[in-house]
C-alpha cells in the first residue's frame, strides 16, 4: 500500500502563555507529523495543552520555538468548542457569504457556489439557507461551523471539543458529518476529552502538562500491550470506550475474540466469529 504523505509537520513546537509576570511554556518541544486522510484524536487532562495545540496548528497563536510545516496549498481550519464563537452572521446564508469574504481568495464564483451546496447537502441540515442563525440549536450551530471550513476549502479540519456543548443526538450527528468528511479523504485533528471519541481516530496524542506523552494508535491507547496491567486509557484516567470494556469482559469470561474492536460493528464482527 502507498504510504501516505505527511500533511502536517510539527517540529520540537513550543508555546509560551503570559502568566502573571513571567512566561511559561505551555507546550514543550512537541513533534509528530500527521498523514494526510488521517484521524488523530488529541487528548489529555485539563489544562495539559490540546486546545493550544489545536490553535498552533491552525495558525491561531504565535509559537516560540520550533515549527509546524504544512503541505502547499493546504488549508488548515479549526471548530472551537462553543458553537456561538465563530458566527457572526445573523442567517445560514449571510455566515456562508461571511466565511468566504474570509477567505484568501474571496472567491464567490459559481463553481464556489456549487462547493457550498454540497458541503451544505453533506451536513444534511435540511434547512432553508435564510434562516436565521439565532433559530439554529447548538449542534447546527457546529454543522453551520464545519461548512463554513469547507467552504473555504479546507483540506485539515481541527476541531476542538466540537462535541463537548452538545446533547447526545447532536453529538452524534457532528461525528456522522465528521466521519463522511474522513472517508472523502479529509484530515482530521480531534480534542476531545471523552475516551467514547477517540473510536474514530487511527491514532491517538496524549498531551500531559505540555508534552507529547504518548503517540500511539488507538487500540494501542485502549487495550495496551500484553504486559501492561492496564491500558494507557486507564493509566491516564479515561474511562475505557464502551465497546472495549465489553470486549474486555468477554475475554474474561475465556471468550477469546481475536481483535480488539473499538467500533460496535467490529464487535458484532469479532463476536460472529465465537459462533462460527
Ligand atoms: N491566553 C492564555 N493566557 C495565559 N495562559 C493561557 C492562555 N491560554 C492557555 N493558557 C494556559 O495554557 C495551559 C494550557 O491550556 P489549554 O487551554 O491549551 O489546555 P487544554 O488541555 O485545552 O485544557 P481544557 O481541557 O481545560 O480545555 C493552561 O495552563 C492555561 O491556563
Amino acid at each position: 500500500m502507498k504510504k501516505k504523505e505527511s500533511i502536517i509537520t510539527v517540529t520540537g513546537l513550543t508555546v509560551s502563555q503570559q502568566d502573571g509576570t513571567t512566561e511559561k511554556n505551555v507546550l514543550e518541544n512537541i513533534s509528530f507529523t500527521l498523514p494526510e486522510g488521517s484521524w488523530t484524536a488529541i487528548a489529555g487532562s485539563n489544562g495539559s495543552g490540546k486546545s493550544t495545540l489545536a490553535r498552533a496548528i491552525a495558525g491561531l497563536i504565535s509559537i516560540r520555538g520550533g515549527s509546524i510545516s504544512i503541505a502547499d496549498n493546504i488549508a488548515v481550519h479549526i471548530v472551537l468548542q462553543n458553537p456561538e464563537t465563530q458566527l457572526l452572521g445573523d442567517t445560514v446564508e449571510e455566515e456562508l457569504m461571511l466565511s468566504l469574504s474570509r477567505g484568501q481568495t474571496a472567491d464567490k464564483s459559481p463553481s464556489r457556489m456549487e462547493q457550498i451546496q454540497a458541503a451544505w447537502e453533506e451536513a444534511d441540515l435540511q434547512l432553508p439557507f435564510h434562516t436565521p442563525v439565532r433559530q439554529l440549536s447548538g449542534g447546527q450551530k457546529q454543522l453551520l461551523n464545519i461548512v463554513c471550513c469547507l467552504a473555504l476549502d479546507a483540506e485539515v479540519l481541527v476541531l476542538d471539543e466540537v462535541t463537548s456543548m452538545l446533547d447526545p443526538a447532536s453529538r452524534e450527528h457532528v461525528l456522522t458529518l465528521i466521519r463522511r468528511l474522513h472517508r472523502m479523504g479529509k484530515t482530521i485533528v480531534w480534542i476531545t476529552h471523552r475516551a467514547e471519541e477517540l473510536v474514530h481516530a487511527d491514532r491517538v496524542l496524549v498531551l500531559d502538562q505540555g508534552t507529547l506523552s504518548f503517540d500511539g494508535s488507538t487500540s494501542q491507547f485502549c487495550y495496551g500491550t500484553f504486559n501492561e496491567q492496564s491500558s494507557p486509557c486507564e493509566q491516564y484516567g479515561m474511562e475505557l470506550p464502551y465497546v472495549v470494556q465489553v470486549a474486555r469482559q468477554l475475554e474474561r469470561k475465556g471468550l477469546t475474540l481475536g481483535a480488539q474492536p473499538l467500533l460496535p460493528e467490529e464487535l458484532a464482527q469479532a463476536a460472529a466469529g465465537l459462533c462460527r
